[in-house]
């Protein structure tokens, strides 16, 4: 019996002849959540409808708790599924929702009513237990689909972008609500995102897919530290690799344009070749030239609440930084390091 209770090998999916996942391996321990993050089209939703036994697999193997359920028929996998519109049954009340998989599995009505009364209270269902799905707000209707998938304690829980269909106001509360669920949960949690700041949240473990491609596999911090490459760079912390080459005066970047005193740098950097990850609270802005700052244009700006995303071109390169102080398109910027927060990678950039 294998300790890894999600593994998938080398797993392929085809539509009529086109590949639309390839070759994507990762394993994931019980007890954890697992966020699959991507652009639309890269795969995300083929993956976890494979994991479920809806699409079927070319190629490679999906084995739960130490089984291969590659082949097996999607009723027999031990995996429930919350779908990305939750696909409540209309006719069936929330408590009839949740027992309805206990009901296909025929638990005792005893052992049932326990189950289905203890998900109720833990998601906070309880007084809405008689009503029908057409009745409730979009958050109930969310948490019933998790109870209705959690009620069989399946060993696999599997989410198509949980928070999608909730307004804006309602997703925070629901985030850390839908947390609090997951983690109580003993099997792995698989859950489909393109939102980075949900998968960085909430998950233990990242998948970050590209064009049917798994480009990163990693904790939340391995992937904000070191990401694999630009695309993960820009995708997951809208930061930027640029190539280096330090020597004893300082850090050169950007053809030469921008030289960076080492005490800024972490760690210290030693002489050569390098590539510094630039994210956006690395980089503070100033109206007037400091020790230290490459100037730079103003390209666009976006009014975030507590501070504004600026996206600042500097010698050709596009780099994004945060501002708590109004900028406009065509201001000229001065732009330093926060102190200690660029990373300093000794590999360079992949062509
Ligand atoms: N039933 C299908 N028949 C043919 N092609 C499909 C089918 N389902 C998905 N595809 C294609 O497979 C690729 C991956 O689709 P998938 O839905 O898995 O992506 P996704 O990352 O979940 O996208 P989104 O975030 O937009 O939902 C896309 O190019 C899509 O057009």
């Amino acid at each position: 019996m294998s300790d890894r209770w999600l593994e998938i090998e080398q797993l392929s999916i085809d539509y009529g002849g086109t590949r639309a996942v390839r070759e994507v391996s990762l394993s994931v321990p019980a007890g954890t959540t697992l966020a699959i993050v991507g652009p639309s089209g890269c795969g995300k939703t083929s993956l976890l409808r494979a994991i479920a036994g809806l699409v079927p697999v070319a190629a490679g193997r999906i084995i739960a708790g130490g089984d291969d359920i590659t082949s097996t028929p999607p009723s027999r996998r031990d995996v429930g599924l919350v779908p990305q519109q939750y696909a409540l049954f209309p006719h069936l009340t929330v408590r009839g929702n949740v027992e309805y998989g206990l009901r296909a599995r025929k638990v005792d009505p005893r052992s049932r009513a326990e189950v289905v009364e203890r998900l109720l209270t833990f998601t906070e269902l309880t007084d809405f237990a008689d009503r029908r799905p057409a009745q409730l707000s979009g958050g109930q209707r969310q948490r019933v689909a998790l109870a209705r998938a959690m009620a069989i304690e399946p060993r696999v829980l599997l989410l198509d972008e949980p928070l999608a269909a909730l307004d804006p106001q309602l997703r925070g509360a629901m985030r850390r609500q839908l947390m609090t669920l997951l983690a109580a949960s003993t099997g792995v949690n698989v859950m489909v995102t393109h939102d980075r700041h949900e998968a960085l949240s909430m998950a233990d473990h990242v998948a970050v897919m590209r064009a049917g491609e798994l480009v990163q596999f990693g904790t939340p911090r391995d992937l904000w530290d070191r990401p694999a490459d630009d695309f993960v760079a820009d995708f997951l912390c809208a930061a930027t690799y640029v190539d280096v080459e330090a020597d004893d005066r300082g850090v050169h970047a950007l053809g030469g344009h921008w030289t960076i005193p080492h005490e800024l740098l972490q760690p210290p950097s030693s002489r050569g070749p390098a590539r510094l990850l630039l994210r956006p609270d690395s980089l503070l802005l100033h109206d007037a030239p400091a020790p230290g700052s490459v100037e730079a244009v103003v390209t666009h700006t976006e009014f975030v609440g507590e501070s504004t995303q600026v996206t600042v071109d500097v010698a050709g390169r596009t780099l994004t930084a945060r501002s708590g102080r109004p900028v406009r398109r065509g201001d000229r910027v001065f732009v330093t390091l926060s102190m200690g927060t660029a990373l300093v990678q000794k590999e360079k950039v992949a062509a």
